[in-house]
């Protein structure tokens, strides 16, 4: 098995997929300390080949588990379509590779829980690549909500939609191959709402409207206990739309570039008082290398697991809800995190 990340040697990764975010996530783990990408895989080695010259990578190989096979990669970064992630990560861990998987984390919370499971029994970490939970901005912002500014927290909106981002062959719109905006983007979504609530909700309800049997656009309501609700919107329909707010009996937090900031733009949110005030925050930060780091360093990454199982959960939750047209209780087996903020 490989060693845990250390400060010493530089975490040499392996990359899985040739796909449309592996670009950017290939310069990003190139762009972080301690990080080399020693060998990406594609099903065709043509593809692979022209992948590692354009990125300067050394080494390309034809089929994902010959990736696995190599010596010299510590940790793989998996930017497959959903579908393929469980069987993929569950064989990374069997490899001893450390695993920065892309989201969502699997297609149920079946597999999800497999994924953790397989990483405990091997010792190796894994993170997924949910970008703006490492964001410094994140843990300020929900400072604010947990350390009282707001008032009591009420309610929790979100929205996250691309208008059609839509390829030839598009996963997104393939069932089979996890499509749908409900996994894909009600991540986001469904995630940023445990987080800022640091509990499950006990019940959800959603509805989708459908393109090719997967959900085209989802509205949802999550309700938490002590009174605490979220709604979200999520969809393929839509403009670019990246934001949340976090209310309470006082004030709110709002924030409309969460996942990701917009271009050439710094992050930014608002806090708006009851009477209209508005305290502007503006910021920068490398979300991306700070998730990397976060994989190939020492600290715990039992929050980020936790969330990512617990979203998982709510959303089988929402898509059988989505289904039978009709709320459904959240059967969550993810330990409660420490004293949620309105409580
Ligand atoms: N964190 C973020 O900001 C973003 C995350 N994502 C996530 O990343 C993952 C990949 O998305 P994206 O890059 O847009 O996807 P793409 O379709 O662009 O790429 C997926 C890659 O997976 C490989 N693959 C293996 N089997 C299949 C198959 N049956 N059909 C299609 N591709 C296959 C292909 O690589 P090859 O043929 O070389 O093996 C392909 O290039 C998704 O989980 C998505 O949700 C996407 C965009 C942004
Ligand atoms: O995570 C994501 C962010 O942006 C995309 C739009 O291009 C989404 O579809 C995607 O999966």
């Amino acid at each position: 098995m490989t060693a845990s990340p250390t400060d010493s040697a530089p975490t040499r990764f392996g990359v899985m997929g040739t796909g449309r975010i592996t670009r950017r996530l290939v310069a990003d783990l190139q762009s972080t300390d301690a990080v080399s990408v020693t060998a990406i895989a594609s099903r065709s080695q043509e593809r692979a080949d022209w992948f590692a010259s354009q990125y300067g990578i050394p080494a390309a190989v034809e089929g994902y588990q010959a990736l696995l096979d190599r010596d010299d990669i510590d940790a793989v970064y998996l930017s497959l379509p959903p579908s393929l992630h469980s069987e993929w990560c569950v064989r990374a861990a069997e490899a001893g590779k450390h695993i920065l998987c892309e989201k969502p984390l699997a297609t149920s919370a079946d597999q999800a829980h497999q994924i953790a499971q397989a990483c405990e029994r091997h010792g190796v970490r894994w993170l997924d690549a949910t970008g703006w939970l490492h964001h410094r901005r994140t843990a300020e912002m929900r400072a604010l909500a947990s350390g009282g500014r707001l008032g009591r927290l009420g309610h929790i909106t979100a929205a996250v939609s691309f208008y059609r981002p839509f390829q030839s062959g598009e996963h997104r719109l393939d069932p089979a191959l996890g499509g749908g905006c409900l996994l894909d983007l009600g991540w986001y979504t469904a995630g940023l709402a445990c987080y800022f609530a640091g509990r499950s909700p006990h019940r959800v309800f959603a509805d989708c409207i459908e393109e090719n049997g997967v959900p085209l656009r989802t509205n949802a309501m999550l309700w938490f206990d002590d009174d605490l609700t979220a709604s979200f919107s999520c969809g393929y329909d839509t403009a670019t739309r990246k934001w949340f707010e976090v209310a309470g009996s006082d004030a709110s937090v709002i924030c409309d570039d969460f996942t990701r900031p917009w271009a050439e733009r710094p992050t930014r949110f608002w806090v708006h008082d009851a009477n209209g005030e508005v305290q502007s925050h503006e910021s920068s930060d490398r979300q991306e290398q700070r998730m990397i780091q976060a994989l190939i360093g020492q600290q715990p990454l039992d929050e980020f697991n936790q969330l990512a199982l617990r979203t998982q959960t709510v959303l089988d939750a929402l898509a059988e809800s989505a289904r039978r047209k009709q709320p459904v209780v959240v059967e969550c087996d993810v330990r409660p995190d420490a004293p949620s903020p309105s409580r």
